[in-house]
C-alpha cells in the first residue's frame, strides 16, 4: 500500500539538507545574534531565514498543512496542535552552538497527523548526519538502522542533559543537584551536545543511554522523539509517564510551549547484556 506521507517525508529530508547548506554557509559570515527570553537565549537571522525557507517550501507543495515553528511562535504565531497535518520545525536546534561554531547544529523537522508523529527528520548539518524515522518503519542515520543501547545497568551508562537558558540561581542550584544525584549513582559519564535533537539522536544511536532535560519545547523534540521510539527507546516525563503525548505536541495542544521530558533508553526484554556487576568485562554494544 502506498505510504500516504512518504512524499512529505522526502520533502522534509530535502528541505533539511538545503537548510543545512544555508547554516554551513552562514558559519562563514558574521552571525547577527539577537536574544529572546534572556541574554543567553539566542536567535540569529539564520534561524529565522531557515525557518521561512522550510515553511515556504512546504506551503507550495502542501498548501493545507499547518505549522508550529520555533521562530514563528517567538514572533507571536499560536503554538496549538490540531489533528491537521502539522510540520513542527526547529530551524536551528543548537543556536548557541551555531553562534560559537561549536560543531553540533541540527535542523529538526517533525510531522504530526491526528496529533501523532508520522515522521521525524533531524539533520546534524556539520556532521552531515541525516537522522530519519517513519512511524512503524524504524529509525536510520544516513540510511543505516539505529538501535538504542541494550545496557540495563545505569552504573554502566552515559547520561546526557542540557542546562537550558535559565540562569536563575535557584533553578541552577536545582540543576546542579540533579547533576550530582545522577553522577553519584555513579554513572560512567555525563555529556551534552548542546542540542536536544542531537542528544536524542545519540540515544537512538545507542551511544548515550539516556537524556533528560527540564523545559524543552515541542519543536526541540518532536522529530527526535520518533527517532528515539523507532530505535527502541522510550520517552517519559519526569514522573515516568509516557511523554509521547507531550512530544507529539500534547503540551502544544494546550498552548504550553515547553514540555518536561526525559528521553530514555533500552528496549524491553533484552537478556544478552551482562547484569552481573562482579564481572570485570563491560560489554558495550
Ligand atoms: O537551540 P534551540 O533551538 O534554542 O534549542 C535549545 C534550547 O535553546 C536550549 O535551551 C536547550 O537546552 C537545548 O536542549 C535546545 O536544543
Ligand atoms: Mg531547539
Ligand atoms: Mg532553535
Amino acid at each position: 500500500m502506498a505510504d500516504l506521507w512518504q512524499n512529505a517525508m522526502d520533502h522534509a529530508v530535502a528541505a533539511a539538507r538545503r537548510a543545512g547548506q544555508v547554516v554551513r554557509e552562514a558559519l562563514l559570515d558574521d552571525r547577527k545574534v539577537m536574544t529572546k527570553s534572556s541574554s543567553v537565549d539566542l536567535v540569529t537571522q539564520t534561524d529565522q531565514k531557515v525557518e521561512q525557507l522550510i515553511i515556504q517550501s512546504v506551503k507550495e507543495k502542501f498548501p493545507t498543512h499547518r505549522f508550529i515553528g520555533e521562530e514563528s511562535v517567538a514572533a507571536g504565531e499560536p503554538c496549538i496542535l490540531t489533528d491537521d497535518p502539522t510540520w513542527i520545525v526547529d530551524p536551528i536546534d543548537g543556536t548557541t552552538n551555531f553562534v560559537h561554531a561549536f560543531p553540533f547544529v541540527a535542523v529538526s523537522i517533525g510531522f504530526s497527523v491526528n496529533k501523532q508523529m508520522e515522521f521525524g527528520v533531524v539533520f546534524s548539518c556539520l556532521e552531515d548526519k541525516m537522522f530519519t524515522a517513519r512511524r512503524g518503519s524504524g529509525a536510520f542515520c544516513n540510511g543505516e538502522p539505529l538501535q538504542v543501547s541494550g545496557q540495563k545497568d545505569i552504573q554502566r551508562s552515559i547520561i546526557a542533559t542540557e542546562f537550558g537558558s535559565n540562569r536563575d540561581p535557584e533553578v541552577v542550584d536545582k540543576m546542579f543537584s540533579s547533576l550530582r544525584n545522577v553522577l553519584c549513582i555513579p554513572v560512567h559519564g555525563m555529556r551534552g551536545a548542546g542540542t536536544a535533537a542531537i542528544n536524542m539522536c545519540l540515544v537512538a544511536s545507542g551511544c548515550v543511554e539516556a537524556y533528560y532535560e527540564i523545559g524543552m519545547h515541542v519543536w526541540d523534540l518532536a522529530a527526535s522523539s520518533l527517532i528515539v521510539s523507532e530505535a527502541g527507546g522510550v520517552l517519559m516525563d519526569v514522573e515516568g509517564k509516557d511523554a509521547r503525548a507531550s512530544a507529539d505536541g500534547g503540551d502544544a495542544r494546550r498552548g504550553a510551549k515547553s514540555v518536561r521530558c526525559a528521553c530514555v533508553f533500552r528496549r524491553s526484554g533484552r537478556s544478552d547484556v551482562p547484569t552481573d556487576r562482579r564481572s570485570q568485562q563491560q560489554n558495550h554494544r
